[in-house]
């Protein structure tokens, strides 16, 4: 059956041909996402669902997903998103980092420029037939400092633009690098600086506890006086109230304000101030950016329901289109193979470490030690998945630590799952042969050749004989038909493992007595 995406949003029809195109069902509801009772009641119909700001992706969204795969988001911030909640239940949230950055960076030198010359409300009194040349006295923009608070893509962009205005630009950012601010030509400043330093202060960072009001009371007070506000990024970044009180006072000369506090803003402490003027989030409303990022969130999001590719995810690594049918079997491998020890595994994990060896090395590995960690702990978390298993690892004190190494063994690829606990060190091997099936080919330290079957016995013994022969005779009494049957053992008389492939379940009992069986150390039963 064909994927369905719910398009929530108002994102340009060109997303809807691009589903359409690519095989996928579509629903284009450009206004549901203001009516989030209805998106609850239909969303467990859909593998996809695209958005702008507009839809507000809340746990109680994403507990009715039942179906849902990936949330792309066709723009920037994904702040809309619960994005724990997403990743716990195993959906992918995709958005589209460039597709409005010019956009949105002319918008804020537009805010500045219309701030400089009071246009709006130079506009306003002409066209009452006020005629008031001597009301509107502006500033030049040559010369004047510009102070970019976050300098990612919109941030230089900005910079950039600013350069052509012949304006100085000074930038706070702590992830600047000082290579990076000299190509950009910005000066890298400390925040207190920037504030003493800029006639006009952009900001364009995201809403974070770091950066939530970052322009405060406090900081408003240290800024020249007469400094000019643009905020293109988001609400919050600025304290709307102490810079209505700054406006006030004369300390800040002008604001424009692209987004706000609470949204859709019906009413804000800014309105209504001569010197303020502001937009409805139209940062990245232009038909360019707007197809730019329909058109590219409607081919991540297919690629990923179609071929398993992911790209611009904020919640896992990347995989391309190319290598995502290479890396299938590897990450049935490194699941099964972390399902293996995670079944194994009856006391506190506090390490896990997975080693690629040879081809495997060369791959996207995070995304197989997410299979690994999901396969791992899925034994003690029904809920976990790829998507969720690194963060719930996390969470409960896990060490995850990934080893890659040069091809040096009798395998092309080889991947190692080593499980440290309270108690013991297990690790297990494995490799996918030319039939793409994975296979274990080392227990412990003890080679094998098994394939993982639905339904295993795991068992340890001292190597004696006689064993076998008691086992499968207890198997057989039993009416249990074993499908194969595959030894390893260290060294003659030493350490041995039969890892045996049956029909159907083992009962407890009869595992009972397999355990009881003379120089058995265990017996498990094992499902894949
Ligand atoms: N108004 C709109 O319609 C509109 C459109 C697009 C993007 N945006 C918003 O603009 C913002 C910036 O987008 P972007 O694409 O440039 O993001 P980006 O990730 O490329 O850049 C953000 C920058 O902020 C910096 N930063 C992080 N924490 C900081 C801190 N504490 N102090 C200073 N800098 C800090 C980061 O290092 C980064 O360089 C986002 O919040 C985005 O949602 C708004
Ligand atoms: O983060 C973004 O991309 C912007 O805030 C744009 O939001 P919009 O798509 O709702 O206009």
């Amino acid at each position: 059956m064909a994927p369905r995406v719910l398009i929530s949003d108002a994102l340009s029809p060109a997303a809807v041909q691009i589903f359409k195109d690519r095989g996928i069902e579509v629903d284009f509801q450009p206004a549901l996402g203001k009516d989030k009772d209805k998106l609850a009641a239909i969303i467990g119909d859909y593998d996809g669902l695209a958005i702008r700001s507009a839809t507000k992706v809340t746990p109680k969204i994403i507990e009715q997903a039942k179906n849902l795969k990936v949330i792309g988001r066709a723009g920037i911030g994904v702040d809309n998103v619960d994005i724990p909640a997403a990743t716990a239940k195993g959906i992918i949230v995709m958005n589209t980092p460039f597709g409005n950055s010019i956009t949105t960076a002319e918008h804020a030198i537009t805010l500045m420029l219309a701030l400089a010359r009071e246009i709006p409300q130079a506009d306003a009194s002409t066209q009452a037939g006020k005629w008031e040349k001597n009301r509107f006295m502006g500033v030049e923009i040559t010369g004047k400092t510009l102070g970019v608070i976050g300098c990612g893509n919109i941030g230089s962009i900005v910079a950039d633009r600013a350069h052509g205005l012949k304006m100085k630009v000074i930038a706070f950012d702590p992830f600047l690098s000082p290579e990076r601010a000299i190509a950009l030509g910005v000066e890298k400043v400390e925040l207190p600086e920037l504030f003493r330093r800029a006639d006009f202060i952009t900001l364009h960072t995201p809403l974070t506890e770091k950066t939530k009001n970052i322009v405060s009371a406090e900081a408003l007070a240290t800024t020249k006086k007469g400094v000019r506000i643009v905020n293109c990024a988001r609400g919050g970044l600025v304290d709307e109230a102490a810079l209505r009180a700054a406006l006030d006072s004369g300390q800040v000369a002008g604001a424009a304000f692209d987004v706000f506090t609470e949204e859709p803003a019906t009413s804000n402490v800014l309105f209504g101030h001569p010197n303020v003027i502001c937009t409805p989030h139209l940062g990245a409303s232009t038909s360019e950016a707007q197809e730019n990022v329909a058109l590219q969130v409607a081919e991540q999001m297919s690629d990923y329901l179609l071929q398993g590719a992911i790209s611009n995810a904020v919640n896992f690594p990347s995989i391309t289109a190319e290598e995502a049918p290479r890396l299938k079997p590897m990450v049935e491998l490194a699941e099964k193979l972390g399902s293996f020890a995670g079944q194994l595994t009856e006391t506190g994990l506090t390490k896990v470490q997975i080693v690629y060896e040879g081809e495997v090395a060369k791959m996207n590995t995070k995304a197989l030690t997410s299979a690994a960690i999901a396969g791992l702990l899925r034994p003690m978390l029904q809920d976990v998945n790829f998507v969720s298993a690194p963060v719930m690892a996390k969470e409960r004190g896990i060490v995850v630590e990934e080893v890659t190494r040069e091809h040096e063994g009798d395998f092309e690829s080889l991947i190692t799952v080593a499980v440290e606990t309270e108690r013991r060190t297990r690790s297990v091997s494995g490799t996918v042969f030319a039939d793409g099936r994975p296979r274990i080919v080392n227990i412990k330290g003890i080679r094998m050749d098994a394939e993982f079957g639905k339904s295993m016995l795991y068992v340890t013994n001292d190597d004696a004989p006689g064993f076998i022969g008691r086992f499968a005779s207890l198997l057989g009494e039993a009416g249990i038909n074993i499908a194969t049957f595959a030894l390893g053992r260290d060294a003659p008389g030493g350490n041995a493992i039969a890892l045996v492939e049956i029909d159907g379940e083992v009962p407890g009992a009869v595992l009972d007595k397999v355990g009881a069986l003379p120089n058995v150390q265990q017996a498990r039963a094992l499902r894949f």
